[in-house]
This record gives C-alpha cells, sequence and structure tokens, in this order.
C-alpha cells in the first residue's frame, strides 16, 4: 500500500468516527478481531498483536463512565456534534492499524503504537466539549513521530574538523548512489567532503563511485586491483585526512549477516576511526526492514538511518522499523536516482504524509524552490481566469521539471486530481514533458494563447521549427485538449461546488502553519498570507 492509500484508509477511519452512533462492546471486540486477522495475515507476529489489542483496551475504556451517565448523551454534546464510541474508536483503529502493517510498518510497532493511543485518548475521560477525532487524531500523529524518534540525534559532524562517515546496507540499496549524494549535499553546504571505494565485492562499484564523483567534482579514492576492503579503507581515509578533507565517507559492499567476518574486520579496523556508520535502507524492502536493520545493527554501531527509493512504490513503514531496530534516526531520504534527488529527513512533514494529512512543508518547500511565491500566485491566477492555454501548459510542463518528479509532488497534496496529471512512469512523462516543451518553443506566443489558431500549415511549420514529427505535433495537440478538458471539467465542479475544490477544503490554513517550519510560514506572511495564498489557490 501507498502512502496516499494510507492516507485515505486512517482519513476514512477518522471520518468513521465522526459518523457513527452506536457504542456496543460487541462491535469493539469484533473490530479488534478484524484487526487480529488482518496482522496475522500480514504475517505480524501472534505476540505482537495480543499485546496491541491489550493496548488498545487499556486506552479505549467506555466502561469508566460512571453508572448513570448517558455515553452517548455524553458524547453527542461533544463540538461539533461528533459521535465517537468504542466501535468507531475500535473501527478507526483497525483501518489505521491495517493501513500502517500495509505500509509495511512493524507489527510491534502499531501495536506499540495503538497501546499508546489507547493510554493518552481514553474517550471517557476526554472532558464534554472537546473534540475526540481532534484527539485521536493528535495521538496517532504523535505516536508515529515518537517512533521516529529514537531520543538522541545522530553524530553530528563538525566542519572543519575531519569526520569518517562509513556506509552499510544491503547488496543493492543505494548505497553507492547514497554515499555521492550525502556527499554532493555536504559540498553545496560548504564542506570539504571525500568518496571511497571500499566495495571490492561488486565489479562495477568503483567505476559506479568514480564517475558519479567526478561529476559532482569530489575528490574519490579506490582500486581495480587491490581486494582488501579495509585496506582501501584505510589508505582512502589516511590520503584524505592528509588532504584536510573535513568528510570522507566510506562506501562499502551489501552484506548479509552471515558475512558477520567480513563485518567484524571492517569494524576492528574502524572501531576507532569512523565517527558515524549509516545503515542504508531500500525503502521498498518492507517488512524484512526491522530484521535486516537489526541485524545490521548487531554487527556494527549504526548511528543513523538513511532510507532510499522513496520516489518509488515506496512503503514509509520501513522507516519506522529501522528506527526502532537500530534506535538511530532517519536521517535523510532518497528520492530519485539523481544526486540532487536527495531531502533531509523530517518526521513531521512525513508522517503528515503517512496519515494522509499532505507534507504541506515538503510542498511549499518545492514550489519555492522552483518558482517565487508570486509567479506560482500569477499562474494560479491565470489558470482562475482564463481558459487552460497551451502557454499555461508549458508552464506546467516547466513547473513538473523543475520540481523533480511529478509524483513526488503530488504526492504531498493532500485531494490533488492526479487525472490531471499524465499517464506513464515518471521518466516517460518527464521526456514526454521535455519533447513538447521542445515542440511548444516553436510556438508563437499568439498560438500559445490561443490554440484554436492551430491549422494544417501552423503544425507543419511548428513540426519543421523544432525538427519533430508532425505526428509529434499533433500529440502534444491532442495532449492539451486532454489536459484543458481536463480542467475545464474540474473547474464546473468547482463553480458547481461554489468554488471550493478537494484540495482547498482541506487547505486549513492554521493547521497548514502548524506543519510549515517558522521561516516559511514568515515568507508567506504568516497565518493571513498563508490563507491569502490558499483563497488564490481555491480560487484556482
Ligand atoms: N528510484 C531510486 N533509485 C535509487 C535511489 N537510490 C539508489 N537508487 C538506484 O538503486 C540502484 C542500486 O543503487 P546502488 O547505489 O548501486 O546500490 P548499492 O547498495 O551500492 O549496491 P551494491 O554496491 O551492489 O551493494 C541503482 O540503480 C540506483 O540508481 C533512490 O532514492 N531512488
Amino acid at each position: 500500500m501507498e502512502l496516499a492509500e494510507l492516507g485515505g484508509s486512517i482519513s476514512r477511519a477518522l471520518q468513521q468516527m465522526s459518523n457513527a452512533t452506536i457504542i456496543d462492546e460487541k462491535v469493539f471486540n469484533d473490530c479488534l478481531k478484524d484487526i487480529t486477522r488482518a496482522l496475522l495475515q500480514a504475517d505480524v507476529q501472534f505476540m505482537l498483536v495480543r499485546d496491541m489489542q491489550t493496548n488498545i483496551k487499556k486506552i479505549v475504556n467506555l466502561d469508566h463512565i460512571a453508572a448513570g451517565h448517558n455515553k452517548r448523551k455524553i458524547i453527542q454534546q461533544m463540538s461539533n456534534a461528533t459521535i465517537i464510541d468504542e466501535k468507531v474508536f475500535n473501527d478507526c483503529l483497525k483501518d489505521i492499524t491495517r493501513a500502517l502493517l500495509q505500509a509495511d510498518v512493524q507489527f510491534m510497532l502499531v501495536r506499540d503504537m495503538q497501546t499508546n493511543i489507547k493510554k493518552i485518548v481514553n474517550l471517557d475521560h476526554i472532558a464534554a466539549g472537546h473534540n475526540k477525532r481532534k484527539i485521536i487524531q493528535q495521538a496517532i500523529f504523535n505516536e508515529l513521530c515518537k517512533i521516529l524518534d529514537p531520543g538522541k540525534p545522530a553524530f553530528s559532524l563538525k566542519k572543519g574538523k575531519t569526520s569518517v562517515v562509513m556506509f552499510v546496507g544491503l547488496q543493492g540499496s543505494g548505497k553507492t548512489t547514497t554515499c555521492t549524494k550525502y556527499a554532493y549535499y555536504h559540498q553545496k553546504k560548504g564542506w570539504k567532503p571525500a568518496l571511497v571505494c571500499a566495495d571490492t565485492f561488486r565489479a562495477g562499484a568503483f567505476d559506479q563511485l568514480k564517475q558519479n564523483a567526478t561529476k559532482a567534482k569530489i575528490p574519490f579514492y579506490g582500486s581495480y586491483t587491490e581486494s582488501d576492503p579495509v585496506r582501501i579503507a584505510v589508505e582512502g581515509v589516511e590520503r584524505f585526512k592528509e588532504e584536510n578533507c573535513d568528510l570522507i565517507i566510506v562506501d562499502t559492499s551489501g552484506r548479509h549477516k552471515q558475512e558477520a567476518a567480513l563485518f567484524e574486520e571492517m569494524r576492528q579496523v574502524f572501531e576507532a576511526t569512523v565517527d558515524l556508520v549509516i545503515f542504508v535502507m531500500d525503502s521498498s524492502i518492507g517488512q524484512a526492514a526491522f530484521d535486516q536493520a537489526q541485524a545490521f545493527k548487531h554487527s556494527v554501531a549504526v548511528g543513523a538511518v538513511i532510507v532510499t527509493k522513496m520516489d518509488g512504490h515506496a512503503k514509509g513503514g520501513g522507516a519506522l522499523s529501522a528506527v526502532a531496530a537500530t534506535k538511530s534516526p532517519v536521517i535523510f531520504i532518497g528520492m530519485g536516482e539523481h544526486m540532487n534527488e536527495f531531502e533531509v529527513f523530517d518526521v513531521k512533514p512525513f508522517v503528515s504524509r503517512l496519515l494522509g494529512m499532505g507534507d504541506w512543508s515538503g510542498f511549499m518547500d518545492k514550489i519555492h524552490e522552483v518558482a517565487p511565491m508570486e509567479q506560482q500566485t500569477e499562474l494560479l491566477q491565470k489558470l482562475s481566469e482564463g481558459p487552460f492555454t497551451l502557454g499555461i501548459m508549458y508552464k506546467q510542463f516547466q513547473n513538473i521539471l523543475q520540481m523533480g518528479s511529478a509524483d513526488q509532488v503530488i504526492s504531498m497534496l493532500p485531494g490533488v486530481d492526479q487525472e490531471l496529471m499524465c499517464q506513464g512512469s515518471v521518466k516517460e512523462r518527464q521526456a514526454k514533458c521535455k519533447r513538447y516543451m521542445t515542440i511548444m518553443d516553436s510556438i508563437t506566443n499568439e498560438e500559445l494563447d490561443n490554440p484554436k489558431l492551430m491549422n494544417e500549415s501552423r503544425i507543419m511549420r511548428i513540426a519543421t521549427g523544432s525538427g519533430r514529427q508532425v505526428k509529434d505535433v499533433t500529440d502534444m495537440l491532442e495532449e492539451y485538449k486532454i489536459l484543458s478538458k481536463a480542467w475545464e471539467g474540474t473547474m464546473k465542479g468547482l463553480k458547481k461546488k461554489g468554488g471550493r475544490s478537494a484540495l482547498s477544503r482541506n487547505m486549513n490554513a492554521q493547521d497548514i502553519g502548524k506543519v510549515l517550519p517558522p521561516h516559511m510560514l514568515k515568507q508567506i506572511g504568516g497565518t493571513s498570507g498563508l490563507q491569502n495564498l490558499i483563497k488564490k489557490m481555491s480560487g484556482a
């Protein structure tokens, strides 16, 4: 299950909570049974499931409402006339459990989370007038954040003082790619990084590192002939220490836990030298994340985690497992194969995404990164005022390309109509955007504003001008028609709904404001500035 789906399930569960009217212990138990079944089907250990149930029961204790009190009445008195009862709460937890497990969150963690939620959210004790739904939602949010917080920060490197960082992880997890991304990230921040390829196991690893390092202009060290990884590592580290590099990154070969002897050797050599061991984990390994992370932690003192391939069919749950297993924080996430597709891990937006609340801070960051806020507003304004022109399509494509993966950006937006995006893989889509933009570069401004002007001779001229086939031009125009039609449909829908789109409904300035980094909120003009922006976007 992907994050978006997970979010959907959780939202539905929370929705159910607000709609239900029946308070019934039987339903609670039925619900728990369902959760148990789902968890067991998802290969969660029985013991863990059982513990989760115990904890849920501890938290949701409707029986403690004093006799003589009308439970329903008490609940009905709550704000928003939201009726929350045991059944709904359990249904909600059941759905959340299922969703989290499907997103590869380890059962044990789900169980612990539920236990804690039940401890925190004692529905019986929440005074009338409080919005229980919100309280539960907040409790879930906090619990997930807590799981991702191992309680101690990763070893902090000091610029100007040599630090040696060793990357470990299973074969193919993305170590080599991530080493370079990590080096590149620090280089941009003024560090003097260097890369050492101690992966003598995989032929081609050195070439890969060399190629990446050269591209990023980062010094590297490795050998085609030396087969002892420890020796290479020692030599590389010594060399770069002499060159006053302040961040020496050592890439190792992927190892399975069975290869403990090799690991032990590496560990002994590096015990005194390595400042930080980073465990690189492929987000797609699913439920195996916990065991793998734990195996590495047993072999070597893992101090931080980087989760890769969060751009693909990324299941965020593994990150929680990795943190729990290594007791180390996630510090970055890999969002693509390219050097700059690397993000500092931020717990709250990550959990927001996991819960389907939308990663507003990430989204705003991206938007801000690619276009000044005024330009975004201008584009949105244009969209709200006139027809969807070729010129607007060009701008959209431009934004998509600048933002990197469109999926990545879309996944951050709650409620956005994904139909508007063309089909195909991210790469195909980006290639298509580029191709169409080349064609559109040969279109006059007049035509961009008024695509109805297109006729056979203009199409021929554009094809010749852009060096493409006539069919490419007509394909592009066809794509435009589809997008334009989809846009018109969306606008009609919006008008019917009084201009409040799914997006705008989800946009609550105060909620978004809470997840935005303070400096960004300030930049936007505080909550009122954000409100204005939302108005503009919902107007669009
Ligand atoms: N989509 C995506 N692909 C990634 C990401 N990180 C790495 N990859 C790809 O994953 C594949 C494996 O990455 P490597 O860096 O070679 O993995 P490795 O762990 O060094 O592999 P070994 O040297 O065999 O242990 C490559 O095709 C990378 O381009 C990411 O964040 N997103």
